[in-house]
């Protein structure tokens, strides 16, 4: 097997494998681009995060200063707002619904390194999607670890790092993430 195909798997990979590492290079580019096209110019920007993500719903804002990992791994919904600060590391797939917001300096990740010193100097990765359902605020300061899922009509308070699945219609927070309390989904047909 290929460092890749181990990757695509969800096995250990070697992160400094040139075809791995080759990844980064789509979205160094485009995040570069994205992030230095002025605000006013909406049009161009909605083309650049086109080019960045594998797919993107329409009404996608997305504020300086975004990076992620390869882009092309990274799927979203309509109405879609970034706040600064935002890092998405999808090096597996990362797979976001419609009316997600995120607050400025969250961190999605998608890859976990060995606990084992021997494994890090390896240069060990491995990599687990991430699914954000549909109607979901992650706050600022938030950490979402690999293999999590967020249900639909979510609230993730502010610093919560995220380290197990979260369900529908709740608000979750703290270190680690857990529902503080269960809330109404009061979404209708015509909304
Ligand atoms: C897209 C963007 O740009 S987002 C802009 C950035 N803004 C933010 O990041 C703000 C995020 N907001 C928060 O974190 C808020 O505290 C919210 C939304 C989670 C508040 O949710 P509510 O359900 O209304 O919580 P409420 O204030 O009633 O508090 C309920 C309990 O949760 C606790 N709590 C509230 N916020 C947090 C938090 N961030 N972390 C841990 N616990 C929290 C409260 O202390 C309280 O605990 P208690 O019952 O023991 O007293």
């Amino acid at each position: 097997m290929t460092e890749l195909e181990k990757l695509n798997a969800g096995l250990e990979y070697d992160f400094w494998d040139p075809k791995v590492d080759g990844l980064k290079i789509h979205a160094l580019e485009w995040c570069r681009k994205l992030n230095a096209i002025p605000m006013q110019n909406t049009e161009e920007r909605e083309a650049a995060i086109k080019s960045l993500f594998s797919s993107v719903g329409e009404n996608a804002t997305i504020l300086p200063v975004f990076n992620c990992d390869n882009g092309k791994n990274i799927h979203v919904g309509k109405n879609f707002l970034t706040n600064y600060n935002v890092t998405i590391l999808d090096i597996a797939p990362v797979c976001i619904g419609d009316y997600v917001m995120i607050g400025p300096n969250t961190l999605i990740t998608t890859v976990n390194h060995p606990i084992s010193p021997l494994g890090r100097r390896r240069h060990l990765g491995i990599a687990k999607p991430v699914s954000i359902g549909n109607d979901v605020w992650v706050g600022g300061n938030v950490t979402i670890l690999p293999g999590v899922s967020i249900g639909n009509n979510v609230v993730i308070a502010a610093g919560a790092v995220v380290t197990k699945d979260i369900p529908d219609n709740c608000v979750a927070g703290g270190v680690p993430a857990k529902v503080i309390r269960n809330i109404e989904n009061d979404i209708k047909e015509k909304d």
